[in-house]
């Protein structure tokens, strides 16, 4: 066997290469008939997740379709604190939902050690991916992901999805210690879930920061830099080299420190972000990885091409990674994602 060079994890790393990698957040879900197919043969989403053949058949299902150059583990940011013994539902129309998580004896209760048995049929669905890309997708990266601790906190403690996460909030401000503790949980925890899906076959690794855009820059510094910064030490005492991928949306200016500070290979930069000034915040050897508006894609066509193209001219001799600003929208055609693809293959 020869030696297969994937790209996408060249350019994570820092390497200029053209035409960029492709690869899209959302890229396995709702958009795909033969998701919902496979979704509709279980009835919960955390079942589902937790089912290796059906989670990595997920995980392929796009590269099959459109070849991308990364897989993205099919599983979701909750799993965590479920498998650190918060009860997790996803219900139709509302999203997820868990048991609010307000007080020390709830922090204290949470698995920071034993969750790892829980997480198990995850790890198997990365080996069981990695075996099935080898076979027919030599080329293809596997990106495994966990949320990263602010943003897995707002769900924890709202018990769900929120449009400004106050009771989050409320508490890192009023409660500092408790709130302090529970990052600190996460982070731990997150440490050695990455660890394990590392050494089950994750080829890179990447942290959502979904929310990390509520917080003031002294708020960003406590709980996004500095967990993220631990985590990435964490992994980097046992794979020096392993891609590490930071997404720390709606973070505006204060991406200059995330890149500066976390000690991240790339930075996901998310749909309101102008890459023309991006570049300029970040140094030159830290990759970025985006942004293209998920209702570009949607649109199709030109609208899609001229903005796919404006993202090209901005990130030209960069080490860049195409992709989204956020998550492919369910009602996208799985036709615009492939002419997406040509588009930027024929760069
Ligand atoms: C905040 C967050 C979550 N999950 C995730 C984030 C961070 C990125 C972001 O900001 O979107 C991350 C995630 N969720 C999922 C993946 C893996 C698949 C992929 O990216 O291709 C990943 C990487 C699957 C999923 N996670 C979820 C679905 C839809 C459930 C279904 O198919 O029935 C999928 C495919 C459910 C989910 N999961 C979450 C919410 C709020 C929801 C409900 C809203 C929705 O449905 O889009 C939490």
């Amino acid at each position: 066997m020869g030696i297969t060079v994937k790209r996408l994890l060249d350019a994570f790393l820092g390497k200029t290469t053209w035409p960029p990698p492709i690869w899209l957040m959302r890229q396995a879900g709702r958009y795909l008939p033969e998701y919902r197919e496979l979704r509709s043969q279980t009835t919960d989403f955390v079942s589902f997740c937790l089912d290796p053949t059906r989670a990595s058949t997920a995980t392929l299902q796009p590269i099959r379709r459109f070849g991308m150059d990364g897989a993205i583990l099919f599983s979701d940011i909750l799993i965590l604190p479920w498998a650190m013994g918060r009860d997790l539902r996803f219900d139709e129309g509302h999203g997820p939902r868990l048991p609010p998580l307000r007080t020390v004896d709830e922090m204290r209760n949470l698995q920071v050690q034993g969750f790892l048995e829980k997480v198990e049929p995850v790890l198997e669905t990365i080996r069981l991916t990695r075996s099935r890309l080898a076979a027919d997708h030599p080329e293809t990266a596997l990106i495994g992901f966990v949320g990263a601790p602010f943003t897995v906190a707002c769900y924890m403690v709202e018990g769900g999805g929120s449009k400004d996460f106050a009771e989050t909030r409320k508490m890192a401000a009023t409660d500092p210690d408790l709130f302090d503790a529970l990052i600190e949980r996460i982070t731990e925890a997150s440490i050695a879930y990455l660890l394990a899906q590392i050494a089950a076959g994750a080829e890179a690794v990447m942290l959502f920061d979904s929310w990390a855009g509520l917080l003031s820059p002294s708020g960003f510094e406590k709980h996004v830099i500095q967990p993220t910064a631990r985590i990435v030490a964490g992994i980097r005492q046992h794979h020096p080299t392993i891609p590490i991928i930071g997404f720390p949306r709606l973070a505006g200016t204060m991406v200059a420190a995330y890149a500066e500070k976390t000690g991240v290979n790339t930075v996901g930069v998310d749909t309101a972000a102008d890459l023309n000034l991006v570049r300029q915040l970040v140094p030159q050897t830290v990759g970025l990885q985006g942004n293209l508006d998920p209702f570009a894609l949607l649109s199709g066509g030109q609208v899609m091409e001229q903005e796919a193209r404006a993202i090209l001219d901005a990130m030209k001799g960069r080490p860049f990674v195409f992709n989204l600003g956020h998550g492919v929208m369910p009602p996208t055609p799985p036709d615009h994602v492939a002419a997406l693809v040509d588009f930027i293959r024929g760069q």
